[in-house]
């Protein structure tokens, strides 16, 4: 517990992991188990000291809420049988020693782990003297540090992240104005950083990230960092795509520190990662972290869920590292108009012929996540089940394969439309180019040896015994802790259950452990198991005889031969052959009024045998085992390879089926600067409005060199927040390579989208609405390009009217003549329309109310060119339920301030200089 003084510590003993001192004292209750007192043995006159546990087989089930739940890091203490001559030396049969730390970021296969997200572990490199100068705004009583990490210098930024479980490495350099965005981009698990952060006085990134919700590890800087070359014995073997010059300098750092963590994580177990794969930034749209949040893409800004976010709702992939590469892909979508064009042809193939789709959808769903499956076995992991999932994930493979081959073969006799013939060539070529991908040729020569090697049958009969005793042990699993705990009030433990010491390695079964003659392997896996398996046959056989044999000479039908925990080979007889025996074997082992049991020489020699040769069976099919997994290592570049085709197929078939059940249309990519959608939808909330039988109305929206901004007026509730977002996300699920919601999509490719759309505001701690409002403002007006698409959804609305106001020109002057991007703005400050007539390529667009005569009113959600200044804010209030006085008092007022027009000095356009109107 001192050696790892940041972790929990777990140790084994027997069949028990068991929690002492303090560990005992603070995490009993928050795991729910008991806590006792204990004296030690060697001390007995110290006070006792506490101490919990828990069996062994729910070690996963205490981790998730310890590493998961409560982000601790936990150090497994685990026990090894020690060799024969330290037992002679008097030693113990036993060391424990801690084998692994495990935190949030370095998850393996643990069950609890979301099979369907990636688990990274970031580490983040920044030249930490530039940190200390950044713009710190000392705090002193009374006042308080605003500043944000966005005001620090520009400064280069290395980021490495890597997956433990499906073995991804990606490294990026990034700027610190854009770090929070990259890191919500990745949305790492735990974020590794050199523990001179945690003393920089002035650092505020730690605050940020903390902000942000990133669970912040510390590490001591190695003393010599891992250079380029030492990440190279933790890689794969084919790394032809890893050019150390390819990375900088920031990310080098920033890998070495993250590999000098897993290493110090694993205590020496090795690894073997994918070759890091750079995430270039210029190839990829950047969603900013407000835009992540405010479009609701992995998760719904209220409440946090996944349910409800867009994610949610285009989520028809079947495998689950298909699932991961989905949400990739849309936290980073494609700046390459041929990726998008490729995904796009892929999908629409898998749209015009629904066959295909449904045989290619029906085999994905066969397959198993290889890419966690295959990472299991390089850090020495994976048994027989993995094997068995992974070698029919390997037949399934080259069936689609098949299906594939058969479709193009078969749509190479259809003629081609002249008149579409350059998409259809190019479309023709994008199955078989997939498909030359694969390579299957040695994965099927394994996974047809994983076949023939395990038994399946067997290997499930192993697993039903398994679990029928695991079900028994949980019953008495805290009646036996608390009897080493010396407690006395226990009732005798039933004899079969008897704590006894396990073999070497917890995933050992021992030779006389109730599962005697259950294989997991088929006996001629080698030819050495064929041999022991025939010797064992021929024992079973002779003990078959002598116990006929015995059972003639003493006369005593009842008589067997067999093995229990306390008396080990015995043979057991009944009634009154139990008198019987007595006088051939007086010395009896146990006897009751009707049973006795006895040694026999012969039986107990055979007996020893036999569980030799047992012991000898298991001993070759862990060594069978062994060679699998290697041949698994090898072929590990193979198998991640086809793994991520798969992934691909998976994605494809699922907006195809996204597209055809939703009708969205194919859009048309181009690298201009234009965003032109003829009858747009928002997928989620058309979605949500479907389920209550209700129509969404689709809008237009055309942005161009004549209009790039559009000023959006109109009602409370009348639909502009959707608009706003559902014109991002069209552009999102474009350049992810799907059909949009549209009737028609023609858009320049978006290198950033921005957001600043409010209700996130109480995320942020310690700062005020406006405050944040103007962070964020600020970040987007300080980065957007010409090529960005920004929505901005009511700013100003944090302060005063006039205020605001003042504001919200303020962006629209700088967004129209600096940045020059595509913007949707939305506000309820009428006067902004007034203020930017002359803005000659700023359209107006509105929504409406539509009143009939009797006083109904419905949202007419349909955009028009115009400005609409009634805010119809108090038929909300009224729906709201806001009572009936305060409303009439409202109006009122309302009504008084119109004609008092306090706005109406604003009214005409000001000077376009920003300096005489911040003046
Ligand atoms: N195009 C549409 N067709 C049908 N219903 C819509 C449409 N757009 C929005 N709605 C419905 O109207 C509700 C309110 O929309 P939204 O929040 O976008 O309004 P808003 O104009 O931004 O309101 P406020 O100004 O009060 O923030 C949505 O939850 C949705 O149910």
């Amino acid at each position: 517990m001192l050696k790892f003084s940041q972790c929990v510590v777990l140790t084994r003993v027997g069949g028990f992991y068991e929690l002492y001192f303090e560990h005992a004292d603070e995490y009993a209750p928050l795991l729910n188990i008991k806590r006792t007192k204990r004296r030690t043995q060697r001390d007995s006159k110290r006070p006792a000291v506490s101490m919990a546990g828990f069996p062994a087989f729910q070690l996963d089930r205490y981790l998730k809420i310890l590493v998961q739940d409560l982000n601790k890091h936990v150090a497994i203490s685990d026990e090894f049988l020690n060799d024969a001559p330290t037992k002679a030396r008097g030693e113990p049969a036993y060391t424990r020693r801690v084998s692994r730390i495990i935190t949030p970021g370095t998850l393996i296969d643990e069950n609890f782990m979301d099979p369907w997200e990636n688990n990274y572990l970031l580490s983040i490199h920044i030249d930490p003297e530039v940190l200390k100068r950044g713009t710190a705004v000392k705090e002193s009583p009374g006042t308080r540090s605003v500043s944000s990490v966005l005001n620090l210098p520009r400064t280069e930024v290395g980021l490495a992240w890597i997956d433990l479980s499906s073995g991804d490495f990606l490294t990026q350099t990034t700027d610190i104005a854009s770090l929070p965005s990259a890191v919500a981009r990745i949305n790492p698990r735990e974020v590794v950083l050199d523990s001179i952060f945690q003393e920089a006085e002035h650092s505020r990134m730690v605050s940020i990230l903390q902000e942000d919700g990133h669970i912040i590890t510390f590490q001591q800087p190695s003393e010599q960092p891992l250079t380029i070359t030492d990440w190279i014995p933790m890689l794969e073997d084919v790394i032809d795509d890893f050019d150390s010059a390819n990375f900088t300098q920031g990310e080098v750092a920033a890998g070495g520190s993250l590999l000098h963590y897993v290493q110090h994580q694993l205590l020496g177990s090795t690894t073997r990662l994918q070759a890091p794969v750079r995430h270039q930034s210029e190839d990829h749209m950047s969603i900013d972290k407000n835009s992540l949040r405010a479009l609701e893409i992995r998760s719904t800004i209220r409440d946090n869920n996944y349910e409800g976010s867009l994610l949610h709702s285009l989520k028809k992939t079947v495998t689950k590292s298909g699932t991961r590469l989905l949400t990739q892909r849309l936290s980073a979508p494609s700046m390459s108009l041929s990726t998008i064009n490729d995904r796009l042809d892929l999908v629409e193939e898998m749209i015009d012929y629904s066959q295909l789709r449904q045989d290619v959808v029906a085999l994905l769903g066969r397959t198993f996540d290889s890419l966690r499956l295959v990472t299991k076995f390089t850090v020495g992991r994976g048994d027989a089940d993995a094997l068995m999932e992974l070698s029919k994930t390997i037949f399934t493979t080259s069936d689609i394969v098949n299906v594939l081959r058969d479709h193009s073969t078969s749509r190479k006799s259809i003629p081609i439309d002249p008149k579409k013939a350059t998409t259809e060539i190019r479309r023709r070529k994008c199955l078989p180019a997939l498909e030359r991908r694969f390579d299957l040729r040695q994965p099927l020569e394994l996974a047809q040896r994983i076949q023939e090697a395990i038994d399946e049958e067997g290997l499930s009969e192993y697993h039903r015994i398994e679990n029928d005793e695991a079900a028994e042990m949980v019953d008495i699993a805290q009646d036996v802790l608390g009897r080493e705990a010396g407690e006395e009030d226990l009732k005798p433990l039933p004899k079969r259950i008897q704590p006894k010491p396990h073999m070497i390695a917890p995933s050992f079964k021992g030779a006389t452990d109730g599962r005697d003659d259950v294989w997991i392997m088929r006996r001629s896996a080698s030819k050495n198991l064929e041999r022991l398996h025939d010797k064992l046959d021929s024992m079973i056989e002779e003990k078959s005889t002598l116990e006929k044999e015995l059972k003639k000479r003493l006369r005593a039908d009842s008589l067997t031969l067999k093995w229990t925990p306390n008396l080990a080979h015995i043979a057991h007889v009944k009634g009154k052959d139990a008198t019987r025996v007595t006088a051939h074997y007086p010395k009896s082992l146990s006897s009751s009024k009707s049973t006795r049991s006895f040694q026999v020489p012969e039986w107990t020699q055979l007996g020893a045998q036999m569980d030799e040769t047992r012991y000898r069976i298991r001993n070759e099919e862990q060594r069978v085992l062994g060679e699998l997994r290697e041949e698994v290592v090898r072929n590990l570049v193979r198998l991640r390879r086809n793994a991520a085709v798969l992934d691909e197929l998976d994605v494809a078939c699922a907006f195809a089926i996204l597209a055809n059940d939703n009708n969205f249309v194919r859009p048309i990519l181009n690298a201009g600067t234009s965003h032109n959608i003829v009858g747009g939808r928002h997928p989620v909330v058309e979605a949500g409005l479907e389920d209550q039988g209700r129509k969404f109305a689709p809008n237009d929206c055309l942005l161009d060199d004549d209009e790039r901004i559009w000023l959006i007026t109109g009602p409370n509730m009348a639909g502009k927040s959707t608009y706003l977002r559902q014109n991002a996300l069209i552009s999102i699920l474009a350049q992810t390579g799907s059909f949009v919601p549209a009737e028609y999509a023609e858009i320049g490719l978006v290198d950033k989208v921005f957001s600043r759309v409010g209700s996130a505001d109480n995320l942020y701690k310690d700062q005020s609405t406006f405050m944040v409002e103007m962070l964020e403002t600020a970040h987007i007006l300080k980065e957007a390009t010409p090529r960005s698409f920004v929505i901005m959804d009511e700013v100003g609305r944090g302060t005063t009217p006039e205020d605001g106001i003042a504001v919200g020109y303020a962006c629209l002057y700088h967004l129209y003549h600096v940045n020059q991007c595509r913007t949707l703005f939305a506000t309820h400050f009428h006067a902004l329309t007034d203020l930017t007539s002359n803005f000659e390529k700023l359209g107006c667009h509105c929504n409406d109310v539509a009143e009939e005569p009797d006083g109904k009113f419905s949202y007419v959600h349909r955009l028009r060119k115009g400005v609409n200044r009634e805010s119809h804010a108090l038929k909300v209030a009224r729906i709201a339920g806001l009572p009936e006085e305060a409303v009439v008092m409202a109006a009122e007022v309302l009504q008084k301030l119109k004609s008092a027009s306090p706005h109406s000095s604003l009214l005409s356009p000001p000077s376009a200089r920003s300096s005489e109107l911040a003046n």
